[in-house]
């Protein structure tokens, strides 16, 4: 596969450096890609480039834990999460799902594993075939399975499932249009529960629903992972609803990983360039707070995926940006003390204030343009 600047990090090499043990891991990614190939002529068949839409990505998701995925649109949040459920095949890489490599699956060993992790969208307009009773719906992947087991029993079930995400038994023989945005969501996550799934990749769960349906949705998916030992993969564009929501969360810019860490330090102390544009551009609820804060004003629009910049993908736009090495170097993520991994040549000088931004390359007094 052709590529700008590809990492390689073997799966061993990352748990050493996160001193995590692989075992209590339920999702392995390593050095993942997904490279959209760019196709020209009249029957489309010369590739003139590719979109390197995930581009060398290495992470954990640990059993029953919540990991969070944030980033700008376009930054290959939701290609990374339809890789994980081989929804997207990799261009490189590899994801294990429960100790088995993924990428070299296929068939029915494929779709019995698939069954394990289920995939709640972001649009359930378009998600739930509006023909189709929710009691059609949510049996629908029971059968698929082999899960249905005599109609008394699978009426009982559904009631069950329907009454774990707060709807009432007489939802079964409705359609999706006769919901609200809220319960249709409901709906979308009874019918990833209906199989019951391990894994549960939540992409922007909660983004077309009004704020204050939001945390109630939120909150559901809370209870229910405890209810059922869900572990959650939720990718969002918002800040608020992954900290709301995740221990764990990892940073996206332009296919790659910048930074991850537990939540509370991720907001308490961005270390990478642009987890601090992105968190200054937050505003803070209280009045002599939100006056005195810093906020990063990023130079530049963001570059195109088809043509990621060399070196380290953000020294277009960094205001910390130092001669050569970030231009010509991609950095790897390092772990810098307690799991908290960034991607940054100069992260500690950073840090600890021996490199100032630089004004040519970036403001400190405006948010994130
Ligand atoms: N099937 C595809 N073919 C070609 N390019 C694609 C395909 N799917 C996604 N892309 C491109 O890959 C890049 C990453 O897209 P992706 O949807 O993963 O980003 P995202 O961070 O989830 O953004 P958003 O929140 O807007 O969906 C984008 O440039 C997108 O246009």
């Amino acid at each position: 596969m052709t590529e700008p600047g590809s990492t390689t990090t073997s799966s061993g090499a990352y748990a050493a450096e996160v001193g995590e043990p692989v075992a209590d891991s339920l999702v392995e990614i390593d050095d993942l890609r997904v490279h959209f190939p760019i196709k020209r002529g009249i029957v489309l068949d010369r590739t003139v480039g590719h979109v390197y839409a995930v581009d060398g990505v290495s992470l954990r998701i640990g059993r029953g834990e919540t990991y969070g995925l944030v980033g700008e649109s376009g930054c290959g949040k939701s290609t990374l999460g339809k890789a994980v459920l081989r929804l997207e095949k990799p261009s490189g890489g590899s994801v294990r799902f429960d100790g088995t490599d993924m990428s070299r699956m296929s068939g029915e060993p494929l779709r019995r594993m698939r069954r394990r992790m289920q995939m709640v969208f972001q649009d359930t307009l378009s998600s739930l075939d509006p023909r189709q009773s929710v009691e059609s719906l949510l049996v629908e992947g029971m059968r698929a399975h082999g899960l249905d087991r005599g109609a008394e029993r699978t009426e009982r079930e559904l009631r069950e499932l329907l009454s774990a995400v707060g709807l009432p038994a007489s939802a079964l023989r409705k359609y999706p249009h006769e919901f609200s945005g809220g319960q249709r969501q409901r709906i979308g996550i009874a019918r990833a529960l209906a199989v019951r799934p391990d894994l549960v990749v939540a992409d922007e769960p909660v983004s077309a629903l009004d704020v204050s349906v939001q945390a109630q949705v939120l909150n559901l998916l809370e209870d229910l992972q405890e209810e059922f030992g869900l572990t959650y993969l939720v990718i969002a564009h918002d800040l608020a609803v992954v900290r709301h929501v995740a221990r764990r969360i990892g940073v996206m810019y332009l296919g790659g990983l910048v930074e991850e860490s537990d939540s509370d330090s991720l907001y308490e102390r961005p270390l990478h360039p642009y987890t601090k544009a992105l968190l200054s551009a937050v505003p803070v609820p209280e009045p002599e707070v939100e006056d005195r804060r810093e906020r990063i004003l990023l130079s530049g629009d963001l570059p195109s995926p088809a043509a990621p910049p060399t070196g380290c993908r953000f020294h277009t736009r960094c205001p910390w940006r130092q001669p050569t090495r970030c231009d010509t170097e991609r950095p790897e993520p390092r772990d810098l003390g307690g799991g908290h991994r960034v991607a940054c040549h100069y992260a500690e000088e950073i840090r600890d204030g021996l490199i100032t931004p630089n004004p040519a390359e970036g403001s400190s007094s405006a948010g994130i343009s």
